[in-house]
């Protein structure tokens, strides 16, 4: 069963408020799924829906190919979420901490705590008090938490928030980690694109609600691939001299004399030695990039809550 998440026009409303219209999403095993959006676009609502803390207005959902609320309750079992940030008690150490939530959750197995701990690379933090660690070290105990029970399925809203660099990249890399070696699939959400860019192989982008576009990795890498713009007196006749002297034919004519040219990227002075060797008026070469911030802010705009 490749599809562990799959949704059908999911709508969550508050009174007279929408907060998700239609939602239709779906999340492959092996994927990390970077579910963008601005603040108070519905992120939290949807993963909150997803782990049964809130209950969808209208529309359905399977979870590992489950549906019903029964059937809905044991698939969560192989799911490990953290949505809002885990209370901790300061004065108690890591491995106290979470061999409290073991057992309040009734997850069996004492060793469970070190096996978590291990698979976020803190098992050296168990007897630490969780007062004494860093923002950095108290999100991977989090973590941990949320892999207790070595779940399948990692929901993770805003992991990221409020971490400087350094602890960005480190959670970035533990989010690897366990996609990688431990086969968990993940769904991450964020308000900032750049900060999933390194590791989501899909995206889901939420605006007010709404998700605009669902996307591979590689397909928004190709919608933001650069270009080269060429303004030149005589399109067709430079068309013909580039497929003929450079062997490209992933271009595209605009009105205004205007190509797009996506091959020789690196190269675009080969381009402006053909149009002029050939007698050609070359009014302009430019390397165009498509940023990802822009793209995202081309579909959900500016942020209304700022
Ligand atoms: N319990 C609630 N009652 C009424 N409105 C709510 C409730 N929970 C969320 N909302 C509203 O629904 C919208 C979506 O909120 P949500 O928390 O899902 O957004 P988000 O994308 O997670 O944003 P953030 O990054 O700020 O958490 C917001 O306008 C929020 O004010």
């Amino acid at each position: 069963m490749s599809e562990i998440i799959r949704t059908n026009n999911i709508s969550k409303n508050y009174g007279s408020f929408t907060a998700l219209r239609d939602m239709n999403i779906t999340i492959k095993k092996g994927d990390i799924y970077g579910l963008v959006g601005n603040n108070g676009a519905g992120k939290t609502t949807f993963l909150r829906i997803l782990t049964g803390q809130s209950q969808p207005t209208s529309g359905t959902f399977e979870l590992f190919g489950k549906s019903g609320e029964k059937e809905l309750q044991r698939a969560r079992r192989r799911t490990g979420a953290i949505i809002e940030q885990p209370c901790f008690y300061p004065k108690l150490t890591v491995g106290k901490n979470l061999e409290y939530y073991r057992i309040q959750r009734g997850i069996p197995g004492k060793d469970s705590v070190d096996r978590a701990l291990e698979a976020v690379n803190i098992l050296e933090a168990k007897n630490k008090k969780f007062s004494d660690l860093s923002l950095g070290m108290k999100q991977r105990v989090g973590l941990a938490l949320a892999m207790m029970g070595e779940p399948e399925l990692l929901i993770l809203d805003e992991p990221i928030n409020g971490l400087d660099p350094s602890g960005i990249i480190e959670i970035r890399n533990l989010i690897l980690k366990l996609n990688k070696e431990n086969n968990v699939t993940i769904i991450i959400s964020s308000h900032i694109l750049s900060e999933l860019s390194n590791i989501a192989t899909s995206y889901g982008f939420l605006n007010k609600g709404v998700l605009v576009e669902q996307l591979t990795a590689k397909e928004l890498e190709d919608k933001c691939t650069s270009y080269i713009e060429v303004k030149v007196d005589n399109t067709k006749k430079l068309c013909a001299v580039i497929e003929e002297k450079l062997g490209y034919k992933n271009y595209k004519v605009l009105p205004g004399n205007v190509i797009h040219l996506f091959e020789g990227i690196k190269e675009p002075e080969k381009v402006s030695k053909l149009a002029v060797e050939n007698g050609m008026a070359l009014k302009e070469i430019t390397q165009k990039m498509i940023k990802l911030e822009d793209y995202y802010m081309s579909l959900v705009g500016g942020n209304d809550n700022e």
